[in-house]
């Protein structure tokens, strides 16, 4: 789910330019590259940086899989190791469930590779809203911002 002004998958400078595909068994990967605008600690990344990328993940995660819009609700992190500068973090992210309109989501960053050591494990709760959240708490012509930066194509599973 593509909208430009994105902090996690948009075009902006500062942001965390993610990009998402579907892979086996609906596994969701995201890939995330630590940068010096991301330093918590001298070459460390910030927590809340990290968090900030598996929110983006996993709500990729909801948008590609089930292709509802969704905000979240809550959003549990463990970090697990510390994650360098230059490290690029791959997140596997999976759906866990789904109860009315509560969505449930997890996923696990690697060091490095696929299979690099973990070092980040993150769960949330989304929630299904209307398209009026967005009309009704965000710009008013929403609707219209994300349909001029929404390519037809980026809603594909793998475009
Ligand atoms: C055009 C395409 C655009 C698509 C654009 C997609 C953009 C995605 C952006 C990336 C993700 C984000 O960063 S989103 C931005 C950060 N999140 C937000 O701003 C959300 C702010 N919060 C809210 O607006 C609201 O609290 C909602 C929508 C989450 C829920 O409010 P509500 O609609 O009134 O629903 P409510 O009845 O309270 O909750 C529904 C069910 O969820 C449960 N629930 C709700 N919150 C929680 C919680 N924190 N912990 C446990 N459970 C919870 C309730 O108990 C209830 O369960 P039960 O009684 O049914 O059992």
């Amino acid at each position: 789910m593509h909208y430009d002004q994105c902090f996690g998958c948009g075009d902006v400078e500062s942001g965390l330019h993610m990009r998402t595909t579907v892979g086996e068994h609906m596994v969701v990967h995201s890939r995330f590259t630590v940068t010096e605008a991301h330093q918590g600690a001298p070459g460390l990344a910030h927590g809340g940086l990290l968090a900030c990328a598996f929110d983006e993940a996993l709500g990729s995660t909801v948008g590609n899989l089930l292709r509802k819009p969704a905000v979240t609700g809550k959003l549990e992190t463990d970090f697990v190791r510390p994650v360098p500068v230059g490290t690029t973090l791959y997140i596997a992210a999976r759906l866990d469930g789904v109860a009315g309109r509560k969505i449930y989501v997890s996923a696990e960053g690697r060091l490095g590779s696929a299979d690099g050591q973990v070092a980040v494990r993150a769960r949330a709760l989304f929630v299904q809203v209307g398209f009026e959240h967005f009309t009704t708490h965000g710009y008013a012509d929403a609707l219209q911002r994300f349909r001029s930066t929404t390519r037809e194509s980026k809603w594909d599973i793998n475009p």
